[in-house]
């Protein structure tokens, strides 16, 4: 589990982090979203003690990232992919990391076969392609076994078949009940794999829910009937809620549930051939979030 509590980061006048507080839980993948500049990298440099905080606290498991002694047990992190000395090969750059943390040297080669570069392992890592230097961060950050896994945009450069090999990844170490969290900037990717939501706006915490609520609660869910009596229907749904007439055969009904409508449906003698709940997309869930917490800033 990771806690943060009050965390602010000030980087001269610019407030990077502004009091934020949530929990990330085991045994389920977390999705961390924002925009750019919201404050996820430095969020996520604090968990690791890179940054040191302006205020509030980051916990590992209870304690702070620098009382751990062996903190790739513990922790397994990507940041920046390409952070890595150029000249070392990858099979030597994981050995060294593997021996300051006490890790059995065995266990690099498994890490490597793991990501799928086992057959590079001896080629230096500054002639890595984008994609093949987050397999390695990857392999970084698997490397001491830890219970809590975080990674700050792990599929950027990777092509479809690495994107859905990384969601498959985050997906089996969460279903090991590990903790993963996860920051993109594709929300496909994310409604596909995480969850969990954490959102965050100019530093401060918007949204911490269960991934189907934060969708099912967008104005964009909305229900779509097929009846032979469309415009009857939609005038008896118009006073309570938002109703579309997209066809003499079909309306699209947002703010009432199916079973609202269909229990207005059978009180008016009214037949349906279709009831069906279209859901809103995650993009669309994420785009209202951000438009409703830029206009509360801005109010
Ligand atoms: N070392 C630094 N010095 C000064 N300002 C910084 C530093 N690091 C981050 N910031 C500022 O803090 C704010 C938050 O940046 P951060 O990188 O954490 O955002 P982010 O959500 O990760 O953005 P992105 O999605 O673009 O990666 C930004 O305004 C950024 O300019």
């Amino acid at each position: 589990m990771i806690t943060i509590r009050g965390l602010t980061k000030r980087y001269g006048a610019t407030v990077a982090v502004d009091n934020l507080s949530f929990d990330v839980r085991p045994g389920q993948v977390t999705g961390f979203l924002g925009p750019n500049g919201a404050g996820k990298s430095t969020t996520m440099r604090a968990v690791l003690g890179l940054d040191r905080p302006t205020d509030g606290q980051t916990l590992i498991d209870g304690r702070p990232y620098r009382s751990l002694r062996e903190p790739l047990r513990s922790i397994g992190a990507l940041l920046e992919a390409k952070a890595v000395h150029p000249r070392r090969s990858a099979a030597d750059h994981l050995k060294a990391l593997a021996q300051s943390n006490g890790i059995a040297q065995g266990r690099v080669d498994e890490v490597l076969g793991l990501v799928g570069l086992s057959q590079v392992a001896g080629r230096r890592v500054g002639q890595f392609s984008l994609g093949m230097s987050q397999r390695l961060g990857i392999a970084s950050a698997l490397l001491g076994d830890p219970p809590i896994v975080m990674f700050d945009e792990p599929v950027n450069g990777l092509d479809p078949d690495g994107i859905r090999w990384v969601r498959e990844l985050m997906r089996g170490l969460a279903a090991e009940g590990r903790t993963v969290f996860v920051s993109s900037h594709l929300m496909s990717e994310m409604e596909d794999t995480a969850d969990h939501l954490v959102v965050i706006g100019r530093g401060r915490l918007v949204v911490d829910a269960p991934i189907a609520d934060v969708i099912s609660e967008s104005s964009h869910t909305m229900v779509r009937v097929r009846t032979p009596e469309a415009a009857k229907l939609g005038a008896l749904l118009g006073s309570s809620g938002g109703v579309q007439v997209s066809s003499p055969e079909e309306l699209l009904v947002s703010g009432l549930s199916t079973d609202e409508i269909g229990d207005v449906a059978y009180d008016n003698g009214i037949r349906l051939h279709e009831l069906a709940l279209r859901e809103a997309s995650l993009e669309q869930a994420y785009l209202e979030l951000s438009r409703e917490h830029l206009d509360y800033t801005g109010a």
